[in-house]
């Protein structure tokens, strides 16, 4: 046998084993579905991540706020294989991102089809949208359904259609990027990233690069896919009323740790560290 058949083999083994849990396992109340353990990250000297250990389950909203530069996108982009721990552990579903078993159990580097496999559990809308500027909207949300998950165009369609539509833009499926405001490209890469239905999303400050009137009709947007429940959120963002309405739980990160997390009441009405309370503090001032 060849060492891809071997691995493919091994895969195969490792994606019938969470196949299996996702029944009767991950979908029991109180298990995880997303797990960094002492995670750490470092860019050369620099440790922007220093020892996080943190949970999601199932459907759940969790509003990750922090100062500028405290590692917030680098969590988010390890969640989607773009960055790798520097030590620690990250899992998806109980499943090590990067490490996967071989049929005797033994554990070694995940390679490429284990980690888009376990990629298609994310999806991440950025901060300035990338879409594919050459392509219309239709395509932009149909491409990874037929080059990933192997959908027809005419399966892949109706399900962006449908995914467009809850996005209110069904009426731009021929349009390309250029000609949409920045609202309206940042509700494509929303319907992109769901329409793969991945099980947990990172919206990494979605907002951040639009003009001030545009952004109430894509947090509208997110907020309503919320309301769905199915699917679980990392919401990066300094939009506080944001997360205080749409979050289950808010995580106060700085410097690389977790300072504080609760319940948005917790956060934004009884914040325990001082960190915290200069943090809410400034951000009321800039407001003012
Ligand atoms: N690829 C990289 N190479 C080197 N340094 C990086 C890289 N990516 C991020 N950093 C550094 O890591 C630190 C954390 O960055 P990160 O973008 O995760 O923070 P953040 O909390 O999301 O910030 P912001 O709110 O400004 O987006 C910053 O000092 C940043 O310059």
């Amino acid at each position: 046998m060849t060492q891809l058949a071997q691995d493919n083999e091994g895969i195969l083994e490792s994606q019938a084993v969470w196949r299996q849990g996702e029944e009767c396992l991950y979908g029991e109340k109180g298990k995880p579905l997303v797990e960094y353990r002492g995670v750490t990250k470092s860019f050369g000297d620099l440790e922007v991540i220093k020892g996080i250990d943190l949970q999601m389950h199932a459907g759940e909203k969790l509003a990750f706020i922090g100062p500028s530069g405290s590692g917030k996108t680098t969590l988010g982009r390890m969640l989607m294989t773009l960055e790798r721990p520097t030590s620690g552990s990250l899992s998806i579903d109980g499943v090590p991102l990067w490490q996967m078993q071989d049929k005797k159990g033994r554990w070694k580097p995940a390679n490429e089809a284990h980690l888009r496999a376990m990629r298609e559990k994310v999806g991440m809308v950025f901060q300035h949208f990338n879409l594919f500027p050459h392509l219309t909207v239709e395509r932009n949300v149909t491409l990874a359904l037929t080059s990933v998950l192997g959908l027809t165009r005419e399966d892949a369609g109706a399900r962006a259609e449908s995914m467009l539509e809850k996005v209110g833009l069904l009426d731009k499926l021929s349009s390309y990027p250029s000609q949409l405001s920045g609202g309206q490209k940042q509700r494509v890469a929303i319907a992109r990233a769901l329409v793969m239905r991945p099980k947990v999303v990172v919206f990494d400050e979605v907002t951040s690069a639009l003009d001030p009137e545009l952004v109430g009709e894509v947090l509208a947007v997110i907020k309503e896919i919320a309301k769905e429940g199915e699917t679980a959120m990392m919401l990066i963002t300094h939009e506080m009323d944001f997360a205080r309405e749409v979050a289950d739980r808010v995580i106060f990160g700085a410097e690389g740790l977790i300072v504080e997390e609760g319940t948005p009441e917790d956060i934004f009405e009884r914040p325990q560290s001082e960190r915290l309370r200069t943090f809410l503090n400034r951000l009321q001032e800039v407001r003012d």
